[in-house]
């Protein structure tokens, strides 16, 4: 059973989890954001057959002749059926078939033309100018996305060239969240006396979205053991991520750890030398991860940051899921006394890291503006201005 681990830890602790979802085929539009699960081989050759570039005449090449006799006209989405014979030339548009015989396109700009006869400057071409030859983006059999790809618009855009309609990818997760506390109220409610209003769950909520996460099922509980031990058992048969926040302390009322046990979790560490957000308590059930978050806001969003985060990301496949931070100055000295890795909230100003006042757990004020996380490691009891730091943004 693992107690109290450093941060380093507990990250190491939870990359060797290597737990992904299975790969799924999505329709193109429906697979926006995600990662490619196998490589994507070309189906066809792109172009399938050779075509102008631009407007102009299609032509036989010949460094001497300088003229041609009109033929034919050949527009896109047409299909030649005659070869084209040396010193004849065809109207042709961009994107339309160049016909069998001819290799070279000479833009219309660039031609004087009589009523049957064109003629140009050969010096300023060459044999196959114009002319887009058939499998010149790719052939039949080329990895065209090789696995692990994040799809984009562009992504998108080669595939349907290709005639793709489905891509295998790794799928968005379902997550449930259970939210613990007699005190927490939802918006669009008044406060009573002793009531605070629930900004986890929004704030959760919003980092599922901002993640492409959209199946999330949110439970609130009271601070029941029977009734978390029951809702725990609940979401648990429901979704591939379980978190919950609050109640995972050491109060009387705080009744998380000891459900999730009743529940067959298993323990992958409970509580890390960090601020904030010692109290969490990380688990597995199957091939399912588990996450406790201490209900201090700030505990939410950093342990999320931290640890969620790339566990839902290594899910979609991500490769980049445990990517490091960026490393940037600080703008002024930092002290801290205790041996504790310290997330602190803060803005990039001109580069430069800038620690935001309000640090304390309960506080959300900084999350207003800030623009991520800062880690100051365990050991280092005295930071000075200008030297690097660790920055993680949302
Ligand atoms: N004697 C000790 N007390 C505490 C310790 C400790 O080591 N010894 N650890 C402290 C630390 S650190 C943290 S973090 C908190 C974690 O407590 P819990 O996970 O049990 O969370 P709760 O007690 O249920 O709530 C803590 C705090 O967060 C507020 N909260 C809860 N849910 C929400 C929500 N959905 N939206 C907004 N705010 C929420 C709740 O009202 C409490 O104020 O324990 C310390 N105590
Ligand atoms: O770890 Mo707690 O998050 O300091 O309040």
């Amino acid at each position: 059973m693992k107690e109290f681990v450093t941060v380093s830890e507990a990250k190491s602790i939870l990359k060797s989890q290597k737990i992904r979802g299975g790969s799924v085929h999505l329709s193109l539009q429906k697979s926006l954001g995600k990662f490619t699960a196998s490589s994507v081989l070309a189906p066809m050759d792109v172009p399938s057959f050779d075509n102008s570039g631009m407007d102009g005449y299609a032509i036989i090449w010949d460094e001497k002749g300088e003229g041609r006799e009109v033929v034919e006209v050949i527009q896109a989405g047409a299909k030649p059926d005659f070869v084209l014979e040396k010193g004849k030339a065809v109207r042709i548009f961009t994107g339309a078939p160049v016909p069998e015989g001819a290799d070279t396109v000479i833009p219309q700009e660039e031609i004087v033309r009589t009523d049957e006869m064109i003629f140009f400057n050969a010096q300023k071409f060459f044999r196959g100018a114009n002319v887009r030859k058939k499998g010149a983006q790719c052939k039949v059999g080329w990895e065209v996305v090789p696995a692990g790809t994040k799809i984009t618009p562009g992504t998108i855009g080669l595939l349907a060239s290709l005639g793709i309609r489905e891509v295998p990818v790794f799928p968005s997760p379902k997550v449930s969240l259970i939210l613990t506390g007699d005190e927490i109220l939802d918006l669009g409610n008044e406060l009573l006396p002793g009531q605070i209003y629930n900004s986890n769950g929004p704030a959760l909520e919003s980092y599922f979205e901002m993640l492409g996460i959209h199946e999330v099922k949110i439970y609130k509980v009271k601070d029941k053991a029977s009734e978390v031990t029951k809702v725990i058992s609940e979401a648990l048969e429901n979704s591939d991520f379980l978190l919950l926040t609050g109640g995972i302390s050491v109060g009387d009322y705080d009744f998380v750890k000891g459900s999730l046990e009743q529940n067959g979790v298993e323990q992958l560490f409970y509580k890390i030398r960090q601020r904030p957000g010692k109290p969490l308590f990380v688990g597995k059930r199957s091939e399912k991860l588990i996450f406790a978050l201490p209900g201090n806001p700030a505990s939410v969003l950093s342990c999320f940051s931290q640890y969620v985060k790339p566990c839902l990301l290594e899910w979609m496949g991500n490769p980049q899921a445990w990517n490091g931070p960026s490393y940037l100055p600080i703008e002024k000295d930092f002290d801290k006394k205790i041996p504790m890795t310290f997330f602190l909230k803060a803005k990039i100003d001109s580069g430069k890291v800038q620690l935001l006042p309000g640090q304390e757990s309960f506080n959300l004020l900084p999350f207003g503006v800030a623009d991520g996380l800062v880690e100051i490691p365990q050991d280092a009891d005295h930071t000075e201005e200008g030297s690097l730091v660790a920055f993680y943004p949302w």
